[in-house]
């Protein structure tokens, strides 16, 4: 399959490797605007840049007609609008908060555990990322999914907010430091006990295995998936 990779940082580089292991041809490397002519006829982009550059890169290439796989976070209150570009071209989009195998398991397990706690008074729940100095955007849309996880299966939460949990506002602590590739737990709290989940990523190389898996899958697709799609989750 051809590639083309739409922002070249941390994580487009290991995409690269990742792809080209797969047998995959990378035909763009881009730290600019995609246009029909620097992304070189590919098969599938996959955009991996920074939140406030991911609308136009996404729309230029979906208005090209060519599938994206975008996991830049930061810029969803332009989602719908993505979307909708996505159905009038007659392509497709994906976007994942987080394409590694663990977070997605991490996600089902989330929500069965919110399933299990609407009924329970005892415990308070607050939501903690970390993640390296570097990174744009907090919280973490990783964050922001484990926290929708909640919100849609425990009726006590109605929206999520940084910092502390307080009444039906479920609280995410963002932390930033040092080179944390991701860590995301979620904590029940009662006053005799703690149950905590928590995902720890090593290193980047599970977001790019799962970004070039999801390319692969959305190869003559048509319209908006996330990876609980291509996983079957
Ligand atoms: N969904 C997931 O699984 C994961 C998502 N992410 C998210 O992916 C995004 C990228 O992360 P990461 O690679 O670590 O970030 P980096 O900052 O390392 O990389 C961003 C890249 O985008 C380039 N860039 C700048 N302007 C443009 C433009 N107009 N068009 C295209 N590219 C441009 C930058 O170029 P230059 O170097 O010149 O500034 C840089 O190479 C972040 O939003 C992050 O949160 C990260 C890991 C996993
Ligand atoms: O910026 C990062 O590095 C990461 N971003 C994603 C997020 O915002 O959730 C995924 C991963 O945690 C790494």
């Amino acid at each position: 399959m051809k590639i083309a990779l739409v922002g070249y940082g941390k994580m487009g580089k290991i995409i690269d490797e990742i792809a080209q292991k797969r047998g995959h041809e990378v035909v763009a490397r881009l730290k600019e605007t995609p246009t029909a002519e620097n992304l070189n006829n590919p098969d599938v982009v996959i955009e991996f840049s920074l939140p406030e550059v991911a609308f136009e890169n996404i729309k230029a290439c979906l208005e090209n007609k060519i599938p994206v796989i975008c996991g830049t976070t930061g810029w969803l209150e332009k989602r719908d609008e993505i979307e909708k570009l996505a159905v009038e071209n007659d392509t497709a989009f994906l976007y994942g908060s987080n394409f590694s195998l663990g977070v997605n398991l991490f996600f089902a397990l989330n929500e069965r555990l919110a399933d299990l706690m609407k009924n329970v008074d005892e415990y308070s729940c607050q939501l903690e990322e970390i993640h390296h100095i570097h990174k744009k955007d907090a919280p973490s849309g990783t964050a922001i999914s484990i926290a929708e996880g909640i919100i849609n299966n425990n009726p006590k939460f109605e929206a999520w907010k940084l910092e502390e949990t307080q009444g039906d506002q479920l609280g995410i602590f963002a932390i930033r430091e040092d080179e944390v590739p991701g860590t995301h737990s979620v904590f029940y709290r009662s006053e005799v006990d703690e149950i905590e989940i928590k995902h720890t990523a090593f290193n980047r190389n599970g977001f790019a295995l799962g970004a070039v898996v999801a390319a692969e899958w959305i190869k003559d697709k048509k319209g908006n998936f996330g990876m609980k799609d291509v996983l079957g989750l």
